[in-house]
């Protein structure tokens, strides 16, 4: 809905400018700017949006919103940047969240396992055409699915496809929450009925410099939370936020779970639990998923499901039936015929690693565990060592790759991570097509070889530019041109 200068003055609580007509839309984005819309001039961390100002006006920017004046250009100076942001595309949406039932999921690991869980059992006990989910992944709008950029975009994007849900008839949502998302105000004005929290480990210190910003900044979701709120009690900061915010429930093997996982045991390609549930008596539940952390993972969608009133009987269908998740512990078929596994992950950080690693071992049985993995650039320097030495821990043959470097070499990304690698069992190759080749060439029967890092993504970002490759494509083209 478009507002007038009172409205717009109301919504960023400073004097704005006369106008000379409503502002129809927000951007932090000077490309992005549509004639009668607002330009918010962000202090980047690379650049400074004050930059683009001339950019924005002339695509025919109504209104400058930067925190400080702009010479010659009226402008709104607001105390905050990225919060003006979110304050105006939320009410230029008309605050799509309140309309919906929007559950809110964080944590480092398994944010996005746990929301395709959560998303299923919506799908079940509601029908695909109201539900709704934003992930790393996808995108997906009742039956409409499409790739996702980054994992919770800009409060303009956020608010955008909330509101494209409501329009769409959908009435629960699930959003995959990022730290970054948090903390870059890109999920305020966003009003979250229930909240999920899986677990805490080191990761993205780069942007929240400590471990108890990084904790505080994941809490807020809690403090926003009306509703149904479950953290992971096998995690220590799991169970300090049930401690700290009032109403918090738990999940995990911890005895004194109030979702609690019991007589855990891996079938197959399955894994069969029973959830202790504080109303619903002990309910078994199998999954096409394997791993402890996916138990896990099923555990917390699940206490949230049934906190927030949905059956046992359809969450228990709901999880047996689920679809794979793209690029978790994703299943290549054109190796099955050869007598090995391949399995494409996304697991890019230490905790990840070893995560998907121990569940591989378990797998190959006998047989022997390979890993194609690397480290991306411009991120957390301290983990790169640790990849390095839990890969060589658990598999037979590790092979140090790149990841997404982005402007950063990938030679010395490798040699980082190599720093903390057997070299006795680790090779580095820089091309990952090369990398994946080498795998599949030693490959032999009953092994199992996981290519990690990029999961479900299709594009790797390099200093020389963008190129396409999507790992499980790449495996598939590999193996069956030869
Ligand atoms: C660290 C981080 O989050 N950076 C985000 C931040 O970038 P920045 O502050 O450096 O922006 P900048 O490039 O300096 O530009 C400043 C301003 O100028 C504007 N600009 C720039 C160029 C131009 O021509 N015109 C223009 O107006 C930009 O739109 C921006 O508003 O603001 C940008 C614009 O909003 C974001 O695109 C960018 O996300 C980058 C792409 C990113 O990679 N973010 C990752 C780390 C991220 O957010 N990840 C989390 C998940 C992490 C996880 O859980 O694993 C996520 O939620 O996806
Ligand atoms: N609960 C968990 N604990 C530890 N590791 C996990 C857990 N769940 C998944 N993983 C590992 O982390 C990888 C990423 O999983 P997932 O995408 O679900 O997490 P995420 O939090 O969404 O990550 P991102 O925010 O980077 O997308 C998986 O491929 C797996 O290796």
């Amino acid at each position: 809905m478009p507002l007038d200068q009172k409205s717009v003055a109301r919504v960023l609580g400073v004097e704005v400018p006369p106008l000379t007509g409503p502002i129809v839309a927000v951007t932090h984005d000077s490309r992005a700017v549509v004639p009668g819309g607002a330009f918010v001039a962000i202090n980047g961390f690379t650049t400074r949006g004050a930059d683009f100002v001339p950019q924005a006006m002339e695509r025919g920017a109504a209104l400058v919103i930067a925190e400080e004046p702009i010479d010659g250009i009226p402008t709104a100076v607001v105390p905050d940047d990225r919060v003006a942001l979110a304050a105006l595309a939320t009410e230029l949406a008309g605050h799509p969240s309140h309309d919906l039932t929007v559950y809110g999921i964080t944590g480092t690991n398994g944010k996005t396992t746990s929301s395709y869980v959560l998303h299923a059992i919506l799908t079940a006990a509601y029908g695909e055409a109201t539900t709704g989910l934003m992930t790393t992944a996808e995108i997906i709008v009742g039956t409409h699915h499409e790739m996702a950029v980054r994992t919770t975009g800009e409060a303009t994007e956020v608010q955008a496809n909330l509101a494209r849900m409501r329009d769409a008839g959908l009435q629960h949502v699930v959003l995959e929450t990022s730290s970054h998302g948090i903390h870059l105000h890109r999920v305020d004005g966003t009003r979250y009925a229930a909240a999920l929290f899986t677990n805490l480990t080191r990761d993205h210190l780069d942007l929240h410099g400590t471990m108890e910003a990084y904790y505080r900044t994941k809490r807020k979701l809690f403090e926003w939370t009306d509703g149904p709120k479950l953290a992971n009690a096998d995690d220590e900061w799991g169970a300090r936020l049930a401690q700290e915010i009032p109403g918090t429930l738990t999940f995990g093997a911890a005895s004194n779970a109030d979702y609690r996982i019991d007589h855990e045991r891996r079938d197959g390609v399955h894994t069969v639990f029973e959830l202790v549930t504080p109303r619903h008596g002990r309910l078994k539940l199998r999954i096409p998923l394997l791993g402890d952390y996916n138990v896990h993972n099923v555990a917390g969608a699940a206490g949230i499901a049934l906190e927030m009133g949905m059956s046992p009987d359809i969450l228990t269908r709901a999880v047996s039936e689920m679809r794979q998740v793209p690029g978790r512990f994703e299943r290549v078929p054109a190796a099955v015929d050869r007598g090995f596994e391949v399995v494409v992950d996304y697991a890019h950080t230490d905790i990840g690693l070893r995560a998907v690693l121990e569940v591989a071992r378990e797998v190959a049985g006998a047989g022997r565990l390979l890993c194609v993995y690397g480290a991306a650039g411009a991120r957390d320097r301290d983990k790169r060592p640790k990849m390095g030495a839990v890969a060589s821990e658990l598999a037979d043959v590790a092979i140090i790759t790149t990841d997404d470097a982005y402007h950063e070499d990938p030679q010395d990304i490798a040699n980082e991570v190599m720093a903390g690698a057997d070299p006795a069992n680790t090779t580095i190759v820089i091309d990952r097509r090369d990398a994946i080749d080498k795998a599949l060439r030693e490959a032999r029967s009953g092994d199992v070889v996981v290519v990690a890092g990029k999961g479900h993504e299709r594009v790797q970002h390099l200093a020389t530019g963008d190129v396409p490759f999507h790992d499980t494509t790449v495996v598939t083209e590999l193996l069956t041109s030869r």
